[in-house]
């Protein structure tokens, strides 16, 4: 058995492998993570040979991730995934590869093996991602925007009157603040991905992941794919290609 961990800005995502399957285990906020939460996390799991885990996050929460790892199961093998300029079929398109988000990198990676298509990746996380892949595996380059909670909270931060609600709204326009903000990011981000898409082949498929990748899916006007464990999957390519 091995344990596939991926540490965003927000969360803490995790699950276990056998036979190729992932079998997902609940997620965790970085504000909420200390060594006892860990500990209670995973003390009943079977004990890993390998632990890959990507990390965008802290480096103090990846290091107390390693550490309770170590307390838990003593020899597992800890596999810490870096970005790469050239694997598994696909071909990054930075200039300075090793600075890719390995978030967005394994994300490529998981897509291209499921799909061999033209894709867009759009992790709707802390920060939302876009990237593109094409037929022949060759990353297109990305783009980085603040993600729904990260925008409603600099508009909070940034003006005198604005406040921050975490509440919901019928989606369109609004006659009232709260909703007015909830609707001015939401519809930011659906303006971001169907932008992109428009410049993009018309067999580009789509597929979103993050916290708010349900809520985004579900005001698009194109069709997408929701999948909540694509970096696990990537994570687990890794491993596989590894073994
Ligand atoms: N219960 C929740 N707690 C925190 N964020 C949530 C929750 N439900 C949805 N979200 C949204 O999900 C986003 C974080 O997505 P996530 O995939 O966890 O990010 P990351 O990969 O950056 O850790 C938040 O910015 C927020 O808008
Ligand atoms: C862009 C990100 C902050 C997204 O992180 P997330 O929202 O998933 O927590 C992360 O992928 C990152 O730190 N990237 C490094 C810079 C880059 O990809 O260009
Ligand atoms: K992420």
């Amino acid at each position: 058995m091995n344990l596939l961990i991926d540490m965003g800005n927000t969360r803490l995502k995790w699950g276990i492998t056998t036979g190729g399957q992932i079998i997902t285990g609940q997620s965790l906020l970085n504000t909420r993570i200390n060594r006892h939460e860990l500990i209670e996390l995973w003390k009943g799991i079977r004990p890993p040979r390998r632990l890959a885990v990507s990390c965008v996050s802290a480096n103090r929460l990846l290091e107390l991730v390693q550490s309770v790892a170590f307390e838990l199961w003593l020899d597992v093998d800890v596999i810490l995934v870096k970005p790469q300029a050239q694997a598994f079929g696909v071909i990054n398109a930075y200039q300075q590869p090793e600075k890719l988000g390995v978030d967005r990198w394994l994300s490529l990676v998981a897509v291209w093996q499921q799909f061999h298509q033209p894709a867009c990746i759009v992790d709707c996380g802390t920060a939302i991602t876009v990237d593109l892949i094409d037929a022949d595996g060759r990353h297109q380059g990305g783009l980085i925007s603040p993600g729904l909670t990260l925008m409603k909270k600099s508009l909070g931060q940034g003006t005198e009157a604005l406040p921050v609600s975490e509440a919901s709204y019928a989606f369109g326009l609004a006659n009232f603040t709260e909703a007015a903000i909830y609707n001015g990011t939401l519809t930011a981000a659906i303006g971001l991905i169907e932008h992109v898409l428009a410049k993009h082949p018309e067999n580009t498929q789509l597929i979103l992941t993050g916290g708010d990748a349900e809520l985004i899916a579900g005001q698009l006007g194109v069709a997408s794919i929701v999948d909540p464990d694509v970096v696990l999957r990537g994570l687990l390519c890794v491993l596989e290609g590894h073994a």
